[in-house]
């Protein structure tokens, strides 16, 4: 609480700060500037939103923010618009772009998103310059500071506009990104299918994450253009959008301080590259403190000085090249790029990543979620309600799943019965997994029914089968592990919320009522599997045996059916090995069926109801443990392959 009211504080400082900056400094060029800061951070924050949570790459934003200045200037311009009428139809419009871009980002991730996005910002560049009838093409188009409430402001004024808009974009983008919405986003990052299985659509979440943040780049566009009082198509380069992903990275993803500081450092270094004597003067100054770290850093033994070499050797060179160079106006990009490679070599989490770990704070987030902290219910596992009103919960028949010239599933018959733990079993390869992967929709079967209470499950996506039910886990854990242990449960408990983005950006007392219950619930889950002490712990930094469990809380928490388990008991110590089967056992008490896929025998043969047994893609055997475990064809297949013989229980 403490740390919450000391950040509030900061904040306040920091906005006061921030409001009497033109009254302290009465000098229109650094009031510009600064301006100019605060509104490249409105844009980052939307940026990092896709790059930094969704984890994908977008070139694309300098073309959606001179599309966000391009709507305010030409609405001004040829039909006089307001202000808040220019600002909301550049968000509006910006974030319909943002749509399209994201159209390539579900087809294609990594360096050839990189290509398309690119293409995309060009296009749009082109478009402007070409369009004259509207955008006055190369020419540009002149604005003055906009009129307010009937009042015109200056430029003081304007500037003050500004920060009320960056305090308004860091408080929405701030919510949104710690609300459910925030953790799909995260999600997808982590874990794609994962997200898809808990059922958070990798598609729609995708969409959003490039829609929110192109209506950021929007609203960053249309205030640039009254900033500038005038745009032209060249302003929105390939330079402008490598420098917002340069941004982004150096400050740090994934925070909004970083993003203030990348925009600093954006806005400041070009005016640092256009004058050769300052350079000069940093880059020696930057050498000097590079030596001065390395020096101190061998001794204490922090780092190698082979570790040191590149980035000493690397900054004495800059200084030298700073006082060969005449002009730097042709090595710009250049020296963006070299400061792309060495972010990307040394300072991978970016300045605010580098701060927290040398100081050893943790990530805010990773703190407990506290809002529902107080009463974490002893049991919140759903008791799995008698859908359909069937006996059996899952029929199969006749499943057929091709690789080419691999039957991996060759003519399964599957009938599961509610309630009952269901092993199924096989040697390695024998089409275990892929079946998990057909009945969670991951693989289209290519022949053959499935049908769960009552619908088929052929040709629905995964995340529409994980809504409809059927809960999961993976054979290699795919956990989001950058998020702590309750918000991966929470990302199974996304289905509990209808708040939409409003209610999130407002906080309105459903949004509250929703996201207390679903931290409580996490809390609770996390309880169920024993974790509720690793509550605030980022995933990836549990030991194996507590990451399983772990998915299995999560999976949980999307009330199912029915529960797919892969391997749960992979990696398990004897004695978390014991506690797995005590929690699996808890689970079918409520209601909930079980499919276990499991190569420790004494689990399977302890717990199950029903065992099939796989080989080869084909279910050789079927029936109560006892009676498989008897079974020749069984045997066989278990002898034959690289596996021990089924030990009795
Ligand atoms: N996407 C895929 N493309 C091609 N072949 C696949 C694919 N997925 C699975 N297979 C093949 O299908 C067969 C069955 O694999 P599967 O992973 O289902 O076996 P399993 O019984 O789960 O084995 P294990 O116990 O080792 O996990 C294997 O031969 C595997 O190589």
């Amino acid at each position: 609480m403490n740390t919450k009211i000391g950040r509030f504080l900061l904040a306040l400082v920091g906005f006061a700060a921030l409001l009497l900056f033109p009254i302290g400094i009465d000098n229109p060029y650094y009031i510009h500037l600064l301006e100019t800061i605060m509104i490249y951070a409105i844009l980052l924050f939307g940026l990092d939103i896709v790059v930094g949570y969704t984890g994908q790459v977008s070139l694309g934003h300098a073309g959606l923010f001179g599309l966000g200045a391009y709507t305010a200037g030409v609405l001004v311009y040829k039909l006089g618009a307001p202000l808040m009428v220019a600002l909301i139809a550049s968000i509006g419009v910006t974030a319909l772009f943002g749509a399209l871009l994201a159209l390539p980002a579900l087809r294609v991730t990594g360096p050839y998103l990189a290509m398309v996005t690119l293409a995309f910002g060009t296009i749009i560049q082109i478009l402007i310059n070409e369009m004259s009838f509207i955008t006055e093409g190369p020419m540009g188009i002149k604005l003055t500071k906009p009129p307010l409430f009937g009042h015109k402001l200056d430029e003081r004024e304007f500037y003050w506009l500004v920060v009320v808009m960056l305090v308004l974009s860091l408080v929405v983008v701030h919510r949104i990104l710690r609300s459910h919405l925030g953790r799909a986003f995260e999600a997808l990052r982590g874990s794609p299918v994962a997200s898809d299985c808990m059922g958070v659509s990798v598609y729609r979440y995708k969409v959003y994450a490039f829609v929110i943040s192109a209506g950021f780049a929007g609203l960053a566009g249309s205030l640039y253009a009254y900033s500038e009082q005038y745009i032209s198509p060249n302003t929105y380069n390939f330079e402008l959008t490598v420098l917002f992903l340069l941004a982004v990275i150096m400050g740090g993803r994934k925070s909004r301080i970083g993003a203030m500081l990348g925009a600093t450092i954006i806005v400041l270094l070009p005016k640092l590259l256009d004058d050769v004597e300052l350079f000069r003067y940093v880059s020696v100054a930057l050498a000097v403190l590079v030596m001065v770290v390395a020096v101190v850093g061998v001794q204490m033994k922090r780092v190698t000085p082979k570790q040191m070499a590149i980035p000493v050797v690397g900054s004495i060179a800059l200084a030298g090249l700073s006082f060969w160079l005449q002009t730097m106006t042709d090595w710009r990009l250049s020296i963006f790029g070299v400061i792309m490679l060495f972010v990307v070599y040394y300072l991978q989490d970016g300045i605010v990543g580098f701060v927290r770990n040398a100081l050893n704070l943790r990530r805010p987030k990773a703190r407990l979620e506290v809002e529902g902290a107080g009463i974490a219910p002893a049991d919140a596992v759903a008791t799995a309600a008698m859908a359909g009103g069937q006996p059996e919960v899952l029929q199969a028949s006749g499943v057929l799943m091709q690789f080419g010239g691999l039957k991996a599933l060759n003519n399964v018959d599957l009938t599961v019965r509610r309630g009952t733990i269901h092993g199924l079993i096989g040697p390695n390869g024998s089409g275990k997994s892929t079946m998990m992967n057909v009945l969670t929709g991951i693989y289209v079967p290519t022949a053959g029914a499935i049908s769960f209470g009552g619908r088929s499950l052929v040709g629905r996506t995964s995340s529409d089968i994980a809504l409809s039910g059927i809960a999961r886990t993976f054979q290699n854990v795919q956990l989001f592990g950058e998020m702590t242990a309750q918000q991966n449960v929470q990302v199974g408990l996304h289905h509990t919320f209808r708040s939409n983005l409003f209610d999130v950006a407002v906080h309105t007392p459903r949004y509250k009522r929703e996201s207390a219950a679903a931290a409580n619930r996490a809390l609770g889950l996390l309880k169920f599997v024993g974790l509720e002490a690793f509550a605030a712990e980022e995933a990836r930094n549990l030991p194996y045996g507590k990451q399983r469990l772990l998915e299995i809380a999560r999976a949980l928490a999307l009330d199912p059916q029915l529960l797919l388990l892969d391997e749960p008991a992979a990696g398990l110590t004897a004695p978390d090995i014991k506690e797995l089967i005590a929690i699996i056992r808890k689970i079918r008490e409520h209601g909930v069926t079980v499919i276990l896929i499991e190569h420790h025998m004494d689990v399977v043969m302890s717990m199950c109801d029903t065992v099939s047994v796989l080989d080869f893609g084909q279910k050789i055997a079927e029936g109560e443990p006892a009676a498989v475990q008897a079974d020749a064809k069984v045997i066989e297949a278990y002898l034959g392959g690289q596996e021990a013989e089924p030990q009795p229980a």
